[in-house]
C-alpha cells in the first residue's frame, strides 16, 4: 500500500472497503476489520480517484472518545418481559437484567450525590431480584424490584438513551498524519490560554480547543511563549500537574550529560516514546527550545504519527500487527545510580473495551530496549524471531521519509506531544543547546480534556447520571 503525496490515493482495506484518503493530513485510511469506522463530516475534495463505494472520508476512530450524551427528543422505547428489560433506541436494541439496573442505582440509597461513588457492594445486589413494575413518566421509568426492601428509583431518560448508543461504535476525531502535516501543523496562540491575557472563562475555552489538537492529532505547538522555563512552566501548568520522575519535574537541560541518559548528550536520538520502562509511560511530553545559539547547528526535531505507522503494519502485515500487540519486550533505564526501572510490555497496546478493538498505545524505545528472551525456546520459529521480523518492519515503516516530520524548534514555540501515540527524536547537534519542558501524566490532561468538553457542553451541571461512563 502506498501513500501517493499530493493526491487522493486509492487503498483497498483488508477488509476490502475501498477508502479514499487525501494525503498531507491523512485522514483516513486502513482496514476497517478492526478499527470501527462510521461517516464523518469531513468532506471530501473532489478527487479524480473513484472513491469506489465510500465517495466520502470516513473518519476512523482508534479509541472510544469520551461519550458525549445528546439531548434525546425520542424517549427510548422500555419494556419488561420475563424479568429482563428490553431498550429500543435509534435503531439498536439491548437488554438488560433485573440486578444490572438495581446495581445502577443512583437513588440516595444506591449512590452518594457528591463523591458519585456507589454504596453498594456487589454482595448487596441479589443476582436473582425480580423487577416488579416499570412505570414511565415524562422523566423516564421508574423501576420497582420485588423483595431488596421494595427498592425503587428513577433512571431518566437520557440514561437508556445513552446506555443503548454507548453500544455503538464511537466516533473518534483522531486525525493521522504523515510528512505532509508540515504545511500545516496544528498550533495555538499563547496569548489565548493565559487567564491574564484571556480572561479565565475564553482561556479555559482556548485549553480545550489546545488541548483537543493534542488528542485528534497526538501534538500541537504553542506560539508566542515567553523563551524562559518560568514563562513554560506555567503554562505547562494551564494542562495539568507535571508528572515528577527520576529526571525530576520541570526539567531545564543541556547536553552536559549531567544525568544517565542519552537526552543529556548531543547525539541524534532517533524517533521513540518516553518512559517506556514505566507501568504507565508519561503522558505527555512537552518541549521548548531556549536557546541554540550560532554557530550551533543541528537539533531538530522530529516527530512521527506511532498510530498511523501501527495501521498501516495492521493493513500491509496484519501479523506482524499481532506480534506487536501481543509479545512483551522489556524496557529498561539504567543509567542513574541507585535506580534501576524495568517494565516488560508489547510494543503496541490494543484495549478492548466492550468487545471493540481499540490501539492505545505505542511503546517503541529502541534505546531503552532490554535484553530479549524467548520462553519458549529458541529455533527459527521463536517467538522472538518473529518478533524481530515484525520489529523490522515497523521501524522502516517509522522511519520511511513519508512518516517523519523533521522541524527546528525555534524559541518561543512550545511542542506538545501525546507520549503514547506520537514518537519523537532529534537530529545531533553541536554548540550550547538549552531545552526545557515537562511531562504531564495521561490521566491527568485526559481529565482536563473531559471536564473542559463536559464544562463547555450543554450538559447539565453535576448530573449524577453523567458520570462514570
Ligand atoms: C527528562 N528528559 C525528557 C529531558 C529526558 C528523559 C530521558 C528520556 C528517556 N530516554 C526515555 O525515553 O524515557
Ligand atoms: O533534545 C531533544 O530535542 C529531545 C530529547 C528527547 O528525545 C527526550 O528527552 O526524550
Amino acid at each position: 500500500m502506498s501513500f501517493r503525496s499530493g493526491s487522493i490515493g486509492l487503498l483497498r482495506a483488508a477488509s476490502s472497503r475501498i477508502c479514499t484518503v487525501q494525503c498531507g493530513h491523512t485522514q483516513v485510511f486502513g482496514p476497517t476489520a478492526r478499527l470501527y469506522t462510521t461517516r464523518s463530516s469531513l468532506s471530501v475534495p473532489s478527487s479524480r480517484a473513484s472513491a469506489g463505494r465510500s465517495g466520502s472520508m470516513t473518519a476512523i476512530s482508534l479509541e472510544r472518545r469520551h461519550y458525549a450524551s445528546k439531548r434525546d427528543n425520542y424517549p427510548p422505547k422500555v419494556s419488561l418481559k420475563n424479568n429482563v428489560v428490553d431498550v429500543e433506541h435509534r435503531g439498536r436494541s439491548l437488554k438488560l437484567s433485573a440486578a444490572y439496573l438495581l446495581d445502577h442505582c443512583r437513588c440516595s440509597k444506591c449512590s452518594h450525590a457528591k463523591t458519585k461513588q456507589r454504596l453498594k457492594t456487589l454482595s448487596e445486589v441479589d443476582p436473582n431480584v425480580f423487577i416488579s413494575e416499570l412505570t414511565p413518566s415524562s422523566d423516564g421509568i421508574t423501576v420497582q424490584w420485588h423483595g431488596q426492601d421494595g427498592h425503587t428509583a428513577l433512571f431518566p431518560w437520557r440514561f437508556w438513551a445513552r446506555l443503548v448508543e454507548a453500544q455503538s461504535p464511537q466516533i473518534s476525531s483522531k486525525i493521522l498524519w504523515d510528512n505532509k502535516i508540515a504545511s500545516k501543523p496544528p498550533s495555538i496562540d499563547y496569548e489565548r490560554l493565559m487567564p491574564s491575557s484571556a480572561g479565565e472563562e475564553e482561556a479555559e475555552k482556548a485549553v480545550l480547543e489546545w488541548i483537543s489538537k493534542v488528542d485528534q492529532y497526538g501534538f500541537c505547538f504553542v506560539n508566542g511563549v515567553p523563551a524562559t522555563p518560568e514563562a513554560t512552566e506555567e503554562l505547562i501548568n494551564r494542562i495539568g500537574t507535571i508528572r515528577q520522575t527520576h529526571y525530576g519535574g520541570f526539567w531545564d537541560f543541556t547536553a552536559d550529560m549531567s544525568l544517565g541518559d542519552l537526552a543529556y548528550s548531543s547525539q541524534q536520538l532517533p524517533a521513540h516514546t518516553d518512559s517506556t520502562y514505566f507501568t504507565d509511560p508519561s503522558g505527555l511530553q512537552i518541549f521548548h527550545l531556549l536557546s541554540h545559539p550560532p554557530p550551533g547547528e543541528g537539533g531538530h526535531t522530529l516527530l512521527v504519527d506511532g498510530f498511523k505507522a501501527a495501521l498501516q503494519l495492521e493493513h500491509d502485515q496484519p501479523g506482524m500487527y499481532q506480534t506487536l500487540s501481543t509479545v512483551p519486550v522489556p524496557h529498561h533505564a539504567s543509567g542513574n545510580q541507585g535506580l534501576m526501572y524495568r517494565t516488560c510490555r508489547p510494543v503496541l497496546t490494543v484495549t478492548h473495551e466492550e468487545g471493540d478493538e481499540s490501539l492505545e498505545m505505542v511503546r517503541w524505545n529502541n534505546e531503552d530496549r532490554g535484553v530479549l528472551v524467548d520462553r519458549d525456546g529458541w529455533d527459527e520459529e521463536s517467538t522472538v524471531e518473529v518478533w524481530y521480523e515484525a520489529a523490522r518492519e515497523f521501524e522502516r515503516i517509522l522511519r520511511s521519509r513519508e512518516n517523519e516530520y523533521w522541524v527546528k524548534l525555534q524559541p518561543g514555540t512550545v511542542c506538545v506531544i501525546d507520549n503514547w501515540r506520537v514518537l519523537h527524536g532529534r537530529s545531533s547537534f553541536t554548540g550550547s543547546r538549552r531545552m526545557c519542558g515537562a511531562y504531564v501524566g495521561r490521566d491527568d490532561w485526559r481529565s482536563r480534556l473531559w471536564t473542559l468538553q463536559r464544562r463547555f457542553s450543554n450538559t447539565q451541571k453535576d448530573d449524577l447520571w453523567d458520570f462514570g461512563w
